[in-house]
């Protein structure tokens, strides 16, 4: 369930609820090092290999409020202690394994992985997601494994503001989620950040959804994911994520995350699931191109072999499936028949085969850290 609109900008405050399922680190993971020395000068920051301004405010939001945290539990324990090394600067390098920006959540798992890690080093513990929210506001249920909501609260002050797990990673293990990665989706045109700032401003329907119909569907939606009910969990997402893309073509200039692969996706799904007299397939889009397919586990082999039939993977691409393993089937003609959609090559790059996963966690072999002891990033990040 979608979060698009803010009712207060710097706090990160949404104007609805929404749900998510943090996928598993095995597929797409940040991977976080911080450092905290008396010899660094000041407070650095490299992404994806390269350094980043740290003044960034949602960075120094995120800083600033550990760092009150890690204060105000020194002042509690000890006053005249310094084992956090409070006043020390520190260095921070992070790297997703996925593409960054590209609407598939790199600021949800970065900004996680960030107050995570800054907490570690801060000795920091407790209820963090309202500084993962201050990051980015999807960051704060990336904070917890499974199915997270995230309670839109009340406060101006947004204490209230807080991700809460709805069930753990392992509730519902068929569950099986495919990131189809499409061909054209670099950067985005319209970042999430303004495309929402202008769609609060500018769309009716936007305020129609977050006061009317999202509060329904989140209850109907953390049912249906308790009893582990497929058809009304596709059902609400699907009409979820075709909504927030309505909101954002009532946007005023429209903004426009699908393209037409993305419709042939739509499409597909629904002729498959037509074919089959069941919903056995579901999708969702963020700001973006991409598609997140859910599905249970036993359908996901023909369906991938019908993404193949429609979007036949280029020759020199690379995997066309990536992560967990999939097997393989034959694809009855009459079924192709059924679907009735031409083949149109170059539409989707590869395709990531994932499932729900964990919350952040610690990296425990030094080998994987990505600082060296001169708190400088190693070459190989
Ligand atoms: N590992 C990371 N550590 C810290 N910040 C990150 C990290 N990865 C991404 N970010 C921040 O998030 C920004 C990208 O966020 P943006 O919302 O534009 O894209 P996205 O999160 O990939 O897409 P979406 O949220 O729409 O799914 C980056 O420019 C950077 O500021
Ligand atoms: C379409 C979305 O992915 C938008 C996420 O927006 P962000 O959380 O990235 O926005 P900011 O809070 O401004 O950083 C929907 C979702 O993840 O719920």
């Amino acid at each position: 369930m979608v979060t698009w609109g803010k009712r207060n900008e710097e706090l990160i405050l949404p104007i609805n609820s929404s749900l998510s399922v943090t996928l598993h680190q095995d597929q797409l993971k940040t991977t976080t090092t911080v450092a905290s020395s008396r010899s660094f000068q000041e407070d650095r920051i490299w992404l994806n290999g390269k350094e980043e301004d740290i003044t960034h405010p949602r960075i120094q939001s995120c800083l600033r409020e550990i760092r009150r945290l890690a204060r105000k539990r020194r002042n509690e324990v000890d006053p005249s202690l310094d084992s956090t090394g409070l006043s020390h600067k520190v260095h921070i390098c992070s790297v997703n394994n996925f593409p960054t920006a590209a609407g598939l959540a790199s600021s949800a798992a970065g900004f996680a992985c960030l107050v995570y890690t800054l907490a570690r080093v801060f000795g920091v513990e407790g209820e963090l997601s309202g500084i993962a929210r201050q990051g980015s506001g999807s960051a704060c249920r990336s904070m917890y494994g499974g199915f997270v909501q995230w309670i839109m609260g009340q406060r101006d002050d947004g204490k209230d503001s807080l991700a809460q797990q709805v069930e753990p990673e392992s509730h519902w293990p068929e569950l099986r989620i495919l990131v189809l990665v499409v061909s054209h989706a670099e950067r985005k045109p319209v970042g999430s950040t303004s495309g929402m700032q202008t769609s609060v401003q500018t769309s009716c329907l936007l305020k129609h959804r977050a006061t009317s119909v999202v509060p329904g569907r989140m209850g109907e939606m953390i049912d249906a994911i308790r009893r582990k009910d497929f058809a009304s969990f596709a059902e609400l997402t699907m009409r979820d994520s075709n909504q927030f893309h309505a909101t954002c073509l009532d946007t005023f200039p429209p903004i426009f995350y699908l393209n037409s692969v993305s419709q042939q996706i739509i499409s597909l799904v629904h002729r498959y699931n037509r074919h089959c007299g069941e919903t056995r397939v579901s999708y969702t889009f963020d700001a973006g191109p991409n598609a997140v397919i859910f599905s249970l586990q036993q359908h996901v082999p023909e369906f991938l072999q019908l993404v193949q039939h429609v979007f036949p993977p280029e020759t020199n691409g690379g995997q066309f499936i990536r992560g967990l393993p999939v097997k393989s089937t034959s694809l009855p003609e009459e079924l192709k028949q059924a679907i009735g959609l031409e083949p149109i090559s170059k539409g989707i790059r590869y395709v990531i085969s994932t499932k729900a996963g964990p919350g952040p966690c610690v990296v425990e072999d030094p080998a994987q850290h990505l600082l060296g002891s001169d708190g400088l990033p190693e070459k190989t990040v």
